[in-house]
């Protein structure tokens, strides 16, 4: 007997890509179990499959940085920090952070498969008594229109959104006059693809070439640096709610026209900002 919950949860992630470097993602995750019927006729409760499964990933490969640790150019050490990833290609980058902030994966890359199938066989060691296996499925959110994937922390987040290299794909609308603008969109989510988006306050060193910020939260010491070109640098906290009303202004001051912006953290959750740019005058 097989049960099944579709979209029982999400993941939001960042990974290292040999390629690509520094993505973020948000997985969708779908489950089956497969056992023996108990006494209750049920093969196990879905009022406890969920949270178990929810609770097993957020204790943790969520909120990490999932480092595939046999890609050219990885290296990891320990420091006082906790943890220093240090990457070579395709750029130079340094995240410094506790433990728990980090996902290591004897890897050359990351794949939905090699992830699902990881965290599968963890399920399934902790699996109840009737379950024989769990396996879990992982996809992307099908996106009609854009998306990008962005990765940043929330020094401030009580939670796991305080690590410093955790990230979404997001899908971005851009509305002028009450109309989405595609192009827009298009040349919005290309610019913030793959990029690292910063608190100013939160810089501690930067030249043409490189920035760092780093902070000091509620789980620790955390630090990144990377190539300046790929960091977008807004004046508070990078909550959607921020990010909404940052892009609003950038939008409707590069464009001339008042820009309401729906910017999304992940899967089906974000925040509405507008600007007008006689507010700017
Ligand atoms: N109002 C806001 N709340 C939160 C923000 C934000 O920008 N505005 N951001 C975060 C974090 O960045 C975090 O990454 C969001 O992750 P999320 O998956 O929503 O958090 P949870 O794991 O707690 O939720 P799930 O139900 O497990 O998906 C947090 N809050």
């Amino acid at each position: 007997m097989s049960l099944f919950v579709t979209q029982l949860t999400h993941i939001d992630v960042s990974l290292w890509c040999s390629k690509r470097g520094l993505v973020g993602c948000s997985w969708q995750v779908d489950a089956v179990l497969d056992g023996e019927l108990g006494e209750d006729g049920m093969l196990f409760d879905f009022g406890e499959v969920k949270p178990w499964i929810k609770r097993t990933l957020d204790n943790g490969l969520d909120h990490t940085l999932l480092v595939p640790t046999q890609a050219p150019g990885v290296s990891v050490t320990e420091c006082h920090e906790g943890l220093c990833v240090r990457t070579t290609t395709p750029y130079p980058m340094e995240v410094r952070g506790p433990k728990e902030a980090f996902s290591l994966l004897p890897w050359q890359t990351v794949e939905f498969d090699t992830v699902a199938e990881h965290l599968s066989q963890q399920l399934t060691q902790e699996r109840p008594e009737n379950v024989h296996r769990v396996t879990l499925r992982l996809s992307d959110e099908a996106i009609d229109g854009v998306a990008y994937g962005y990765t940043h922390g929330l020094k401030r987040h009580l939670g796991n959104c305080q690590r410093i290299a955790h990230g979404h794909r997001s899908r971005l609308h851009i509305f002028q006059q009450g109309v989405r603008q595609t192009m827009l969109e298009q040349q919005w989510a290309a610019w913030l693809d793959n990029r690292y988006l910063l608190e100013e306050a939160d810089i501690t060193s930067q030249d043409n070439d490189f920035l760092t910020c780093g902070y000091r939260a509620a789980q620790g010491d955390f630090s990144i640096t990377l190539p300046h070109s790929l960091c977008a640098v807004l004046p508070g906290p990078t909550t959607v709610e921020n990010i909404a009303a940052w892009l609003a202004k950038k939008v409707a001051t590069q464009s001339g026209v008042t820009t309401r912006i729906q910017a999304f953290e992940g899967i089906n959750k974000g925040a509405i900002a507008m600007f007008s740019p006689s507010a700017a005058i």
